[in-house]
């Protein structure tokens, strides 16, 4: 209850009881009985007056030596000590004083509402004076703001656990049309839930209902299939995979990389800063030959420099497998996927033109852009060639080191193609991995065991998926016990997974390295390094690309593809899925799994 409130209760203030009275003497005492109409009038006016107001026509009047007093002029002159305003405000005062009197009772029972901790009689109440009612006004004042901060408080956990419940809206409950803020502060708010779901989740609700409503906001709000959307989602914790998806939405910074071949960074700088270009060195430290453009007055792709081959337009991720793949002078070195050629430049400029890069890709039309990048940074040391990767070693092997940036879904680079988010099919995510793991068998092959500087593999994609990452190197690793991972050297990354959703990798798997939008601010990619301790039996194969392909077919077969494509099952629940698929493999053999002969053979 408010100060208002109270100052309604004040009735009689002792200063007004005695003005009256003193009022009434007078009255007696100027025999003006013709005037009594004015009296009551200005009588009636003062007791509107509050009592402060009362105070100041009272206070120079000594009871003793009362002068004769004007009334109706009294009455004007304090009529006029008020303007309109507080005329009004009289007014106001006078009907709360008429309701005080009719609530009185009323108010006097329900005493206890304006002041819980201390009842107060009405007793009390006169005994209050002006100063008095100050620090009670402001007692009451605090109990009030305590009370509604209480109530605000109520208000607010009720609102939020109507939150909670209404996030799990099903899609027919959900307002038509539902603007993309509504859905935004919905899917933050599950977000919040899943991320403390013990103390915020409504306790009659499974963690999965929130996952499914919040996947199917993601899939409205971003732009994604289903599929993709769970697909990326479980990459992450709720609320870093909001901070994946938001990172998409927008592009990641201009960056070119120095050609060391015919300038220094530095001097490219200084020459793109006269002419404008706003730039800075790629944060992080990092990279040493990188630039950053945050403006340009000028097209970039189209200076003297560009055109004199100082500089390439290059991603800051595209850096990361040359760096790791660390070429060295006079090398002979593959690089299996290269076109347009960005990496295959890089890796030709860290050679200093020395040694020898092949430049292989698959796809002629891109092979021309490729052969224009490599004249156009002056690169003396590239041979381009055009074969379907997989025919490596058998037409050339041997290679000190190869670099395998192979070809992906290219769920990295959603913030430069956002096509990504709804052309990928589950069949890309096992066509795709079946491609990368006979081109990274190819890769291990071809390398040199014996190389003195080298026998490296680098295996990279733009791709976060972990069917293109994790799975393909564990891959690797159980079909070719000859090479095994090592650290990559890179400055940033984080570890790549050793398990993954009930499968395990090889511990060594670690050794490689993720990379995210939102966590670097650049796209997304996986990098491994493998060097190769050993030859083995397919260092000499000379089977084509076809007849690698028939084979890999058959050995999916005979394995099955849930057991080969995506590492190890080694639970007893898997360990039946494992037999269960080992029959059915045998059985369209021929084979009877029970006697383990073939049918024919009975
Ligand atoms: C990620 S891009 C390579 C980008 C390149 N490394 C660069 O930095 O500019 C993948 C490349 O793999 C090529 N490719 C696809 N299948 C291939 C195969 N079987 N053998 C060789 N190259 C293949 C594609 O044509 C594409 O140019």
């Amino acid at each position: 209850m408010g100060s208002r409130q109270l100052k309604n209760r004040q009735r009689d203030p002792p200063s007004l009881d005695e003005f009256q009275a003193r009022k009434s003497n007078k009255n007696k005492k100027s025999k003006r009985s013709n005037k009594e109409s004015t009296e009551e009038s200005s009588k009636h006016k003062k007791q509107k007056k509050s009592s402060h107001k009362d105070k100041e026509i009272e206070e120079p009047v000594e009871e003793e030596n009362l002068p004769e007093v004007d009334y109706d002029k009294l009455a004007k002159e304090s009529k006029a000590l008020f303007d309109d305003d507080i005329e009004e405000d009289l007014q106001d005062e006078f009907d709360l004083e008429q309701e005080y009197e009719n609530d009185e009772d009323e108010d006097n029972n329900n005493q206890i509402q304006w002041s819980d901790d201390e009842e107060m009689s009405d007793n009390d109440i006169e005994k209050l004076n002006m100063d008095n009612i100050e620090k009670l006004s402001a007692k009451l004042d605090k109990q009030d703001q305590e009370i509604q901060e209480e109530a605000e408080m109520e208000l607010q956990e009720q609102n939020l656990q109507e939150k909670i419940t209404d996030v799990l809206l099903n899609d027919d409950e959900l307002e038509e049309n539902e603007d993309l803020t509504t859905t935004r502060t919905r899917m933050l708010e599950i977000v919040k839930i899943l991320e403390n779901f013990s103390t915020l989740a409504d306790p009659t609700k499974s963690r999965s209902q929130y996952t499914e409503r919040l996947l199917k906001d993601i899939v409205k709000y971003f732009g994604y299939t289903e599929f993709l959307a769970e697909k990326l989602f479980q990459l992450f914790s709720p609320t870093e995979a909001i901070e994946f998806f938001e990172a998409n939405e927008v592009s990641r910074p201009v960056t070119i990389r120095t050609n060391t071949l015919k300038t220094k960074r530095r001097d490219l700088a200084q020459s793109l800063v006269n002419k404008g270009v706003n730039l800075q060195p790629i944060p992080g430290n990092w990279s040493k030959t990188g630039l950053q453009v945050f403006e340009s007055g000028i097209p970039i792709g189209a200076t003297p420099e560009y055109l004199s081959g100082q500089y390439i337009l290059q991603a800051a991720s595209s850096f990361l497998p040359c760096i790791a793949l660390d070429p060295q002078e006079g090398e002979r070195i593959l690089d299996m996927a290269s076109a347009p050629g960005g990496k295959t430049t890089y890796i030709s400029a860290m050679m200093k033109n020395t040694g020898v890069v092949f430049a292989n890709d698959f796809n002629a039309k891109r092979t021309k852009s490729l052969i224009a990048n490599i004249h156009r940074l002056g690169c003396t040391n590239t041979i381009v060639c055009n074969y379907d990767a997989r025919e490596f070693p058998k037409v050339i092997g041997g290679f000190d080191r190869i670099l395998l940036d192979a070809p992906c879904t290219g769920t990295g680079v959603i913030g430069k193609d956002p096509n990504v988010k709804l052309n990928r099919t589950p069949k890309d995510f096992m066509d795709i991995p079946h491609l990368q793991k006979q081109l990274l068998l190819s890769a291990i092959d071809s390398v040199d065991c014996n190389s003195k500087t080298g026998g490296v593999i680098v295996y990279s994609t733009c791709s976060v998926a972990v069917e293109e990452d994790e799975a393909v190197i564990d891959y690797a690793l159980r079909k070719r016990p000859n090479v095994k991972l090592v650290d990559t050297g890179l400055a940033i990354g984080k570890e790549a997974f050793t398990s993954y959703r009930g499968k395990k990798f090889h511990q060594s798997v670690s050794l490689a390295r993720r990379y995210y939008p939102h966590a670097y601010n650049v796209d997304g990619f996986f990098v491994a390094k493998f060097v190769k301790t050993g030859p083995s039996k397919f260092d000499d194969n000379k089977s084509s690309a076809k007849e690698k392909e028939f084979q890999a077919q058959k050995e999916l077969e005979a394995e099955s593809i849930i057991n080969d494509d995506f590492a190890e099952f080694d639970d007893e629940e898997d360990e039946h899925y494992i037999k269960k698929s080992k029959k059915e493999a045998l059985k369209k053999k021929g084979i009877n799994p029970k006697s383990g002969k073939k049918k024919e053979d009975k």
